[in-house]
């Protein structure tokens, strides 16, 4: 089962008193970040989804685009279960994975191999099921003899490739990804896209965050553009992909 549904969701973010003189005219003005505004109590908010919508099932992959600071994270949050709404409701069905801060759920005094189960249990995997797959999640990571060693003495491409490796080797219903993902050196990072690729065609349910066409083009069959957290347009990607390039005044077959 894999499901997705969301009623009227609103994300705010309390932000420090905020007085702002600067103006800007709406020549120069272009579209960035969430809406800023003095919330019900009073204080300024950041709102950063503003009373979207949506219901996904089985076989949709959806693709999240709109301008820097639009709420594709943000969305991809809520649907994670790491933020609650301000308001609104969010139902998910199935299991998710997401692949969005991939060093969430890791201990840095623990070695790169109990980290394999410890960020495996995070993500909802059992013991029995990690068993069967911490060789697999080991050599597809390439850290060898490091994975004997606390991550705190790890570099970060190496952090990333162990935890890269262990999230995609979760069985799961729901996908959501962001594309800063995928890190490493040249060649980690196509076997890296590889396996998100191949891992995005087996979940029932992808959201995938990307500022890339060709990403998208690779991976999604639906499409919503965000502008300020609100929902702009829903429904065929490459439609979709066309009237972000057309607010955006750029070429839709490029990026
Ligand atoms: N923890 C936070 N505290 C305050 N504001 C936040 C927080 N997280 C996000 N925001 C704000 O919410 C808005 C949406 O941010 P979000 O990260 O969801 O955008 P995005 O579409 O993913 O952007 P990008 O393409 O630049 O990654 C922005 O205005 C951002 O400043």
């Amino acid at each position: 089962m894999a499901l997705i549904n969301l009623e009227n969701v609103t994300m705010e973010f309390p932000v420090q008193a905020w007085k702002s003189d600067r103006r800007r005219s709406s020549k120069e003005e272009k579209p960035i970040g969430g809406q800023l505004s003095s919330g019900q109590s009073g204080h300024m908010v950041v709102r950063a989804l503003d009373r979207v919508s949506l219901s996904l099932g089985a076989g949709d992959r959806l693709a999240l685009l709109g301008h820097n600071g639009a709420g594709k994270t943000t969305l991809l949050r809520v649907m994670a279960k790491l933020f609650i709404p301000t308001h609104g409701r969010v139902t998910i069905q199935g299991r998710v994975a997401p692949l969005l801060n991939l060093g969430f759920g890791m201990d840095m005094d623990s070695t790169g191999y109990d980290n394999i189960f410890i960020r495996g249990l995070f993500l909802g995997m059992s013991k029995a099921e990690l068993k069967k797959k911490a060789d697999a999640i080991s050599e597809f990571s390439e850290l060898g003899e490091f994975l004997d060693l606390p991550m705190r003495t790890y570099s970060s491409g190496m952090r990333a490739r162990l935890a890269f490796a262990i999230s995609t080797h979760v069985e799961t219903d729901i996908l959501l990804l962001d594309e800063a993902v995928a890190t490493g050196d040249a060649r980690f990072l196509r076997k890296a896209n590889e396996k998100l690729e191949s891992f995005a065609r087996e979940s029932k349910l992808l959201v995938l965050a990307s500022h890339s066409n060709q990403i998208l083009r690779d991976l999604c069959n639906k499409a919503v553009l965000l502008e300020h957290g609100r929902i702009k347009a829903f429904g065929d990607l490459e439609e979709v992909i066309e009237t972000y390039s057309a607010s955006a005044g750029v070429d839709p077959s490029h990026g």
